[in-house]
């Protein structure tokens, strides 16, 4: 039975927001494709997959520069960075219908909505690519609001998203729910002060999740549903 931290089991929630990469979409391949391609066209050495995949999370500005500088928190040369990016931009358009649903979401997705619970997604992707993606996986039609890395002027770990999502479905912030893959996800969850559980399929920085502070960690979306009932 998963550790559920700060509240009784099960939690009591009205609204479910989940994170969109790692968690609903295995997006990495065609990430990390991007990222080399962008590597190549500027004459730079290919990046392995696992390590470009442990730099997803932060939105695409910094993968882009991740993968220029080989380091998680340094930025490039402003010159390259800004060559760069629009390189990536043009790949990742182009592999983004790629990425696939993974086990369990669309399932996890019926169970919830038929139970009950509102849904939403909050993602560090910016909207340019969120709204196709989700659309074109036939995701769209699961969430009454997406919050994408741009919609808002904060993005996750920032708790801004969650508390505005809070708002949006007019519950208290410990009725809403957040289901992600990462730190940042965990992070934003505490700041908000709302439950979280996390996947351990996704993508936290090559860590596994068991090392976050958070509620439960659930093997697919459907394994939530155990551990909550509708507020
Ligand atoms: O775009 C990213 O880097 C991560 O996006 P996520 O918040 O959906 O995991
Ligand atoms: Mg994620």
């Amino acid at each position: 039975m998963p550790n559920i931290k700060r509240y009784t089991t099960p939690v009591s929630v009205k609204a479910i927001v989940i994170d969109l990469d790692g968690t609903l979409l295995h997006t990495a391949p065609e990430l990390a494709e991007a990222a080399n391609r962008m590597l190549r066209d500027i004459h730079y050495a290919p990046v392995a997959q696992e390590l470009l995949a442990s730099y997803i999370g932060n939105g695409i500005s910094w993968l882009v520069k991740r993968a220029l500088t080989g380091d998680m928190h340094a930025t490039p040369d402003a010159a390259l960075y800004d060559h760069a990016l629009p390189i990536f931009e043009k790949h990742y358009t182009e592999l983004l219908l790629e990425s696939k649903v993974f086990d369990g979401v669309i399932e996890g997705l019926e169970a919830m909505k038929a139970a009950g619970y509102r849904l939403g997604c909050i993602t560090n992707k910016v909207e340019r690519y969120t709204t196709p993606l989700l659309a074109g996986v036939g995701l769209s039609k699961y969430f009454e609001i997406v919050l994408a890395g741009d919609t808002l002027p904060e993005k996750k770990p920032h708790p801004m998203p969650l508390l505005h999502a809070a708002k949006f479905f007019g519950v208290p912030i410990e009725q809403l729910l957040l289901i992600g893959d990462s730190l940042n996800d965990t992070i934003a969850a505490r700041a908000a002060e709302c439950p979280v559980f996390c996947v351990p399929y996704g993508y936290n920085h090559g860590e596994p999740v068991e090392t976050l502070d958070l509620d439960a960690v659930i093997a697919n979306l459907p394994a939530a549903l155990p551990l909550m009932k509708l507020a």
